[in-house]
């Protein structure tokens, strides 16, 4: 437990110290189970809601969830035990090594097991700040709440790391018009999960009206267009509080912002932390920019940085994207949330009447250009996706070929 506890430390030495874990939980593992019954989908499931854990499950019960991946997709530890300075990766092989002989499928249902056991801290909605707010209905893929002189719009396709799917580019066009005339003082947008958003649904390119594909790109078009549309004219400020990692038009669209504030949070999965990124891989996608980044980017970071986010899709962690003036502020992950939240009371506390006139100046001058900017990108977009560089790339992601 001592190594477990170094390895932890020393994995996360980079981290300010308020996010390292000071409660290890004790699970109890069903290692006596006879019934084994876990598919290999109850497994990949388990994996899953592994990513989604909100609340850090504790070196002991990470090492173990490592452990049982291994032994249950490749069977008793035969790798050469790493030297006694190679802290983590020999914590990792102690606990595989464990394991003995146990069967692969004995393995993979104390995996199961053990994930299940963690169920508690599995609801990602405990993301959602406490408190009596009033929930809007009527919305399948948001949830919208309003609170605190705060419309709060929370993407909800967590499983789907928050793809943006037709109906919901639909519903967050309705969110807004509604926050933008209701007695909210600001808005924000956010997400529920790990991710803040995944991006576009790839799957938005897979049903293909009676007019064929190139009526569907049209279609997309003419959505993206409106759907950009509302955030130039959103009349309130605008606050993103990006949760996770951020694809694609989820990431463009903060050049539309009032301000955005990240989380530095790390997701891990068998001890790997994954950060929070903003990643837009239109190239690797066969795409071009959308959401006015290809007039808001070079403007915000400098042509040269944005080039190589919006050409050759590099992606930057939270830190760095603060670094660039995308993100306005990072926040330690195990403070984010209550250190966020209370800020942004203070500002729904403020006079609105001069918050909205305040934001109508800055963004009078630029609301033409933004327009048409905007209208030029769906126009090549609309060209792109017809083109067998985005057909591949959809066609590769979605027999599962491909990932970023
Ligand atoms: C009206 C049209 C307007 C178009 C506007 C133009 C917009 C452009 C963009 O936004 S470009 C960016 C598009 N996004 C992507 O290319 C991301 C694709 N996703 C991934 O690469 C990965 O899923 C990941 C890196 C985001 C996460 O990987 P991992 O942690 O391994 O999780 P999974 O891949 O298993 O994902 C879980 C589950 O979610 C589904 N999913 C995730 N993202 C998307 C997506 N963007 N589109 C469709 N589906 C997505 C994924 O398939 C899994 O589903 P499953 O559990 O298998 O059913």
């Amino acid at each position: 437990m001592a190594m477990a506890y170094l390895a932890w430390r020393l994995a996360r030495r980079s981290c300010p110290s308020s996010l390292q874990v000071t409660s290890f939980p004790v699970v109890q593992l069903h290692m006596n189970r006879t019934a084994m019954r876990a598919s290999q989908k109850d497994f990949e499931n388990s994996m899953n809601q592994v990513k989604l854990l909100k609340k850090d499950p504790g070196n002991e019960v990470k090492l173990k969830l490592y452990a049982l991946y291994k032994q249950a997709t490749e069977g008793p530890c035969n790798m050469p035990k790493p030297g006694v300075f190679d802290l983590i990766n020999k914590a990792k092989w102690d606990a595989w090594n464990a394991l003995g002989s146990l069967p692969k499928e004995a393995a993979r249902q104390n995996y199961v097991d053990l994930v299940s056991s963690l169920s508690p801290s599995l609801e990602s909605s405990s993301q959602v700040e406490p408190g009596t707010d009033r929930k809007s209905t009527g919305f399948e893929t948001l949830v919208v709440t309003s609170e605190d002189g705060i419309t709060k719009i929370m993407f909800n396709r967590p499983k789907k790391k928050n793809a943006i799917n037709t109906e919901m580019y639909h519903e967050i066009m309705r969110a807004l018009k509604a926050a933008s005339k209701d007695d909210s003082i600001i808005t924000v947008l956010t997400g529920n999960g790990d991710y803040y958003s995944s991006g576009n649904d790839l799957t938005n390119f897979t049903d293909i009206p009676p007019g064929g594909v190139e009526e569907k790109a049209k279609n997309n078009a003419v959505l993206l267009r409106e759907f950009v549309g509302c955030f130039i004219d959103f009349p309130k400020p605008l606050i993103a509080v990006v949760n996770g990692p951020a694809v694609g038009i989820s990431v463009t669209l903060l050049g539309l912002f009032d301000a955005v504030y990240a989380s530095d949070r790390m997701v891990f999965f068998s001890l790997l932390p994954l950060q929070a990124t903003f990643h837009t891989p239109f190239s690797h996608l066969g795409q071009s920019p959308e959401g006015c980044s290809s007039y808001t980017f070079p403007k915000i970071m400098s042509p040269a940085k944005a080039t190589e986010m919006l050409i050759f899709g590099k992606k930057l962690t939270a830190g760095e994207a603060c670094a660039q003036g995308l993100v306005t502020e990072v926040f330690p992950d195990s403070t984010f949330q209550k250190e966020v939240w209370t800020r942004l009371k203070a500002f729904a506390k403020l006079p609105p009447n001069a918050l909205r006139i305040s934001k109508e100046v800055i963004r009078k001058r630029e609301r033409e250009k933004l327009h048409a900017v905007n209208a030029e990108e769906c126009n090549v977009l609309q060209g792109r996706w017809l083109s067998d560089e985005c057909t591949n790339a959809v066609v590769n992601f979605l027999s599962r070929k491909s990932k970023l």
